[in-house]
């Protein structure tokens, strides 16, 4: 459970942001400028608020109307920075056991070897971190901050300096964290992608304040209440399940209640459950099954709901078996086709993004 409630004037930049969750990975999204870091640096203890409060797992970290400010050392929060920050003369094995020392935990061998195995870096040890490419510096410097036994885990745009290689290598470590880990974690990101496949929670930071917030579905599928600047990324996020793979194509099926969708590479064994993210603006509306289409994924529904959208745009939320799909057409198309709440629709998906592990080399479909 992690909440606050807090207050800074920082400058001419004013945060007032509010948000209570128990989500097993919250992850803090932004546009640079929109006062991430800042909120990073309060709950980390690294900065004061003027006013406010932060509860982590039941325990007050800062209330200032009570004069409480737990000192950061004493919080017990594991931060990761962009930078791994590692200790250069330190081997893997010593840099994990100061994060226990750090702390003042005791010696603790099963949980070195639980922290190793869960981030991959067993073969790393004895190697100093001048010899770790960026993505197992990154990880050491989880397992590092994980040995200090944290309540919390503070990742502050872990990926933001890795190529796209070294990313898809560390982003299944942090699912696995996320998964079988007992921290919560937060996470600071301005990747819809990312945020998409990593998050259970997601907190919408516009200008210093919380512009939306809740789970990562319901916040990409509110795409009236986001920041104008990222309603372009918002749309559905549907959990669907392998359930075949053509090599004669190189596609894939997916299939969930609110339909069947191709995608292409190789997505893994049959069975396998996978998050699609399928952009608003990526998605058309047909009133009649289209026949002679290049695009594949065709989703049956009705109509839940037509939001205005700025002037010349509205948003068509289409109820597919239970799952929102929602397209953003222009209004004339939406009164040209006599869209109206109930009509039975056909939901032509022109892109899907595929945010699954072991994405495919080209993870976009036209
Ligand atoms: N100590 C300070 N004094 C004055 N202004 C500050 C101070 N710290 C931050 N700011 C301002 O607060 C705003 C939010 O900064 P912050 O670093 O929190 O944003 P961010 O969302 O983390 O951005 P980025 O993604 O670029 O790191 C910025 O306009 C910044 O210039």
């Amino acid at each position: 459970m992690l909440s606050f409630d807090l207050r800074q004037r920082l400058g001419d930049f004013h945060l007032d942001a509010r948000f209570s969750g128990s989500g097993r990975l919250t992850a803090l999204f932004g546009v640079s400028g929109s006062g991430k870091s800042s909120l990073i640096a309060l709950l980390a203890g690294l900065s004061r608020p003027d006013d406010g409060v932060i509860e982590v797992g039941g325990r007050t970290l800062v209330d200032t109307g009570r004069g409480i400010f737990v000192p950061p050392h004493r919080r017990r929060i594991g931060c990761v920075f962009q930078e791994a920050r590692l200790f250069p003369h330190l081997s893997v094995i010593n840099n994990l056991d100061y994060g226990r020392r750090f702390s003042g935990q005791a010696r603790d061998p099963k949980a070195m070897a639980r922290v190793v195995e869960l981030l991959g870096i067993g073969h790393l040890l004895d190697r100093g971190p001048s010899a770790l490419s960026g993505g197992e510096k990154q990880r050491v410097a989880i397992g590092r901050a994980l040995m200090a036994g944290p309540r919390l885990l503070l990742l502050d745009e872990p990926l933001a300096s890795l190529d796209e290689a070294r990313k898809a290598e560390i982003l299944p470590y942090i699912e696995r964290l996320r998964d079988e880990g007992d921290i919560p974690i937060v996470l600071v990101s301005h990747s819809v992608a990312e945020v998409a496949r990593l998050a259970s929670d997601m907190v919408v930071l516009s200008d210093g304040k919380v512009a939306t917030s809740g789970t990562v579905a319901d916040v990409l599928g509110r795409l009236d209440l986001m920041p104008e600047e990222m309603r372009s990324e918002g749309g559905a996020v549907l959990e669907m399940q392998v359930t075949s793979y053509d090599p004669r194509f190189d596609m894939s099926v997916l299939e969930a209640a609110a339909g069947r969708i191709h995608m292409p590479g190789d997505c893994g064994p049959a069975g396998r459950r996978l998050r699609v993210r399928i952009r608003a603006r990526d998605v058309m509306i047909a009133t009649g099954r289209p026949h002679g289409l290049s695009a594949l994924n065709v989703l049956d529904g009705k109509i839940a709901a037509i939001v205005e959208s700025g002037r010349a745009f509205v948003e068509v939320h289409v109820d597919c078996a239970g799952s929102r799909v929602i397209a953003r057409i222009t209004r004339q198309s939406a009164e040209g086709l006599e869209l109206a709440r109930g009509c039975a629709v056909h939901a032509v998906v022109k892109t899907v993004s595929l945010d699954s592990p072991h994405p495919p080399h080209n993870p976009e479909v036209t």
